[in-house]
């Protein structure tokens, strides 16, 4: 038996759709492996009612299969399924951690990063790696073609995540198919900055890096109350507000200083529109960890 704990992700941070991750140090998913003839699995914690038991469906079932190392796997979500913050790839993540050092097969964490995405192509359709990258490596993450790289960072942030369901799917499905010259110059500016914060620990520059007017937009308006929550945090303090992944969640950027009243106006301005939210006042943490 082998428990590893994977954290939350953050995906895209607005400039950087598909490409740009962190890791959060809270919450997470703990995930118990002990090796099988075949692969069984057991969900327990956040939103476990919506998520599939079966290896065909689970996240963690894929990864079993890509690895050759069938297992009993239990579950305990910290991270709530289609909540943005990268609950399918937590688990994912874990369990790529976790049957690589049970079955010894000497993956490094970069190698396992694309082993892990073929969890999440399961579910959201395609294997993208903005999640399951930083959920494996920890800290600030850049996942292209030719491979991750990662930066250790330490920014804090406040995850706000109201009760509302958007599923990685649907949120694909509003994305725009192409963007003007003018609109690239600026992503390209604002994705330069935020690695330049992410480099510095600076939460200002990270802030103004995550403005994004390619993607953003049209998702915006799957969550109710975005943008008066948006405004609210970058009154209360925040350096820079975006959806964090497929949403529905809201992160912010800021000092440490302004976290508390960052988190207590994002559940109030949501909260005001009669949507009840839970808020984690957290930073940039540490990929997954085997106990
Ligand atoms: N181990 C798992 N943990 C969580 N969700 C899972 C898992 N395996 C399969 N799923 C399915 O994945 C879906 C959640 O994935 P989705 O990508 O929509 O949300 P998310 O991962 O929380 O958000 P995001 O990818 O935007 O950060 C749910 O429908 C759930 O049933
Ligand atoms: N980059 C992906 C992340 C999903 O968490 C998306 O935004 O669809």
């Amino acid at each position: 038996m082998l428990t590893v704990r994977a954290p939350a992700t953050s995906a895209n941070l607005g400039s950087g759709f598909d490409v740009f991750g962190v890791a959060l140090e809270r919450p997470a998913d703990v995930v118990r492996l002990s090796r099988a003839d075949r692969t069984t699995i057991e969900v327990t914690g956040a939103g476990s009612q919506f998520i599939p038991e079966d290896p065909e469906k689970n996240t963690v079932g894929a990864v079993a299969d890509a690895l050759d190392a069938p297992a009993h796997i239990e579950i305990d979500k910290g991270v709530r399924p289609a909540s943005g913050l990268g609950s399918s790839a937590a688990s994912a993540a874990a369990a790529a951690v976790g049957l690589n050092e049970l079955y010894d097969r000497g993956h490094s964490r970069e190698e396992l990063v694309p082993i892990a995405a073929k969890g999440e192509a399961v579910v959201s359709g395609d294997a993208h790696d903005d999640n399951v990258a930083p959920s494996i490596m920890g800290g600030f993450t850049i996942a292209t073609e030719a491979g991750v790289r990662q930066v250790d960072a330490s920014i804090p942030l406040v995850a706000c995540l109201p009760d509302i369901v958007v599923s990685t799917r649907d949120a694909r499905r509003v994305v725009p198919e192409t963007a003007r010259v003018e609109q690239l110059v600026e992503t390209v500016g604002n994705a330069a900055t935020l690695t330049t914060g992410m480099h510095r620990d600076d939460p200002e520059l990270v802030g103004e890096g995550m403005h994004d007017t390619v993607v953003t937009p049209s998702r915006a308006k799957l969550i109710d109350g975005y943008e008066e929550v948006r405004e609210a945090a970058l009154s209360a303090g925040a350096t820079g507000v975006t959806i964090s992944g497929a949403g529905p969640t809201v992160i912010a950027a800021c000092e440490e200083t302004r976290q508390r009243a960052i988190a207590s106006t994002m559940l109030d301005t949501f909260g005001d529109r009669g949507i009840d939210a839970r808020v984690y006042q957290t930073r940039i943490g540490r990929g997954a960890r085997v106990f």
